[in-house]
């Protein structure tokens, strides 16, 4: 295992317009990547996600987890998950997230997508329990997925490969105006694990 990777430059803005959105290609050596995959898929306490939909309350096949500093509760859908504590993965890719983006965080927000039949349909991460304009970084381990944003005026869309072992940050006004999407692909043939790591204020 390499204790410290290279911290690698931000590229440019993403984002045209009314947001920043960086994305870092090799946060994580690909080896130690899928190190990290396996260790998260064993030991990350995974569950399937509630949504509400059209009104009726429907259970994805995409597992979540939530972990933080405190019990933080985090309401979305209308269900509240309490943080559980940290392990030692976590903790680990905490670290080189705030090291290559300059930013703390306190929360992070997993998903397991078990084959590209699964997603995360058009959302901003805009809940009240978020710091505003918090910076969000967004660690991909695993198989490799098309990530979408999509201006909520204009409608202009931008694309981004999410690769194993990649960091993508969102900041500013980001979530005001854009949201994003993982939408489902026939050519994502493998699991991946996203981790999204938060400011959860209170
Ligand atoms: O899986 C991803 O890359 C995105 C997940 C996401 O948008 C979220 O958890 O809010
Ligand atoms: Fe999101």
């Amino acid at each position: 295992m390499q204790l410290f990777d290279f911290t690698p430059e931000p590229e440019e803005n993403i984002l045209p317009e009314d947001g920043i959105v960086h994305y870092y290609r090799a946060l994580i050596h690909p080896d130690d990547a899928y190190r990290y995959f396996r260790k998260l898929l064993e030991k990350i306490a995974w569950r399937n996600d509630e949504l509400l939909m059209f009104g009726k309350r429907i259970t994805t096949k995409r597992k979540v987890a939530w972990y933080g500093d405190k019990p933080f509760d985090y309401t979305y859908s209308k269900t509240t998950k309490k943080a559980l504590p940290w392990i030692n993965e976590l903790i680990e890719l905490k670290k080189k997230a705030e090291l290559a983006t300059g930013e703390t965080y306190n929360s992070c927000l997993l998903n397991l997508y078990h084959s590209g039949e699964e997603g995360m349909s058009w959302h901003s991460d805009n809940e009240p329990e978020l710091k505003r304009e918090g910076a969000i970084a967004s660690i991909s381990l695993g198989t490799e997925r098309k990530f979408v944003f999509r201006h909520q005026h204009s409608g202009n869309k931008v694309e981004q490969l999410l690769e194993n072992g990649s960091l993508l940050l969102m900041k500013g006004s980001t979530q005001d105006y854009w949201q994003h999407a993982l939408p489902p692909s026939k050519k994502a043939d493998g699991a991946r694990i996203n981790l999204t790591f938060r400011t959860i204020v209170g």
